[in-house]
């Protein structure tokens, strides 16, 4: 098994570190890290990850800015990414923090760590035990913030 990480150095934190040091505490799956300026950039870097490299699955890190522009960028990035995993038949799990979830750098510094180790777990599960996550469906999972549970009649 193979599982590729891309991430951006528009992040302000080392999203592919954080994602790579979760993923090894969880699996020995061989790793195939690359890293490109930004978001928009990421769609071709995990179709390359799964077609050349030979990649399972991918994680696209990245974190949008909190300008207009950076949300439109978002947004194009999203499409590009399903098409890339429409395009493969391979998931590619997008983790995107954006600048203007947190509240201040400390929180933003948190959240890109704990969004990207959560998902990585995600990955490592969609990977090797996929019935572990049916455990879990429907439990209002969240990445980062606090889990919303399930909703209660
Ligand atoms: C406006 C803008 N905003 C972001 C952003 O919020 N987050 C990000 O990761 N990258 C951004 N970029 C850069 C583009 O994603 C891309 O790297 C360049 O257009 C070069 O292809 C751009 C150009």
């Amino acid at each position: 098994m193979i599982i590729g990480v891309a991430d951006t150095t528009f992040a302000r934190a080392n999203m592919g570190a954080f994602a790579i040091d979760e993923l090894k505490r969880h699996t020995s799956a061989r790793i195939v890290r690359v890293t490109v300026p930004g978001v928009k950039d990421l769609p071709v870097a995990a179709k390359k990850l799964i077609e050349e490299e030979k990649c399972d699955i991918v994680m696209a890190l990245g974190m949008p800015g909190g300008k207009d522009q950076d949300k439109v960028c978002a947004h194009e990035a999203s499409q590009g990414i399903m098409m890339a995993q429409l395009m493969t038949n391979r998931h590619i799990i997008e983790v995107f923090v954006h600048e203007d979830e947190a509240k201040n750098d400390a929180e933003l510094a948190w959240l890109l760590e704990q969004r990207t180790r959560e998902h990585a777990v995600n990955v490592v599960l969609m990977l090797t035990r996929p019935q572990e996550m049916t455990k879990l469906s429907g439990t209002g999972q969240r990445q980062g913030f606090a889990d919303a549970g399930p909703a209660r009649k």
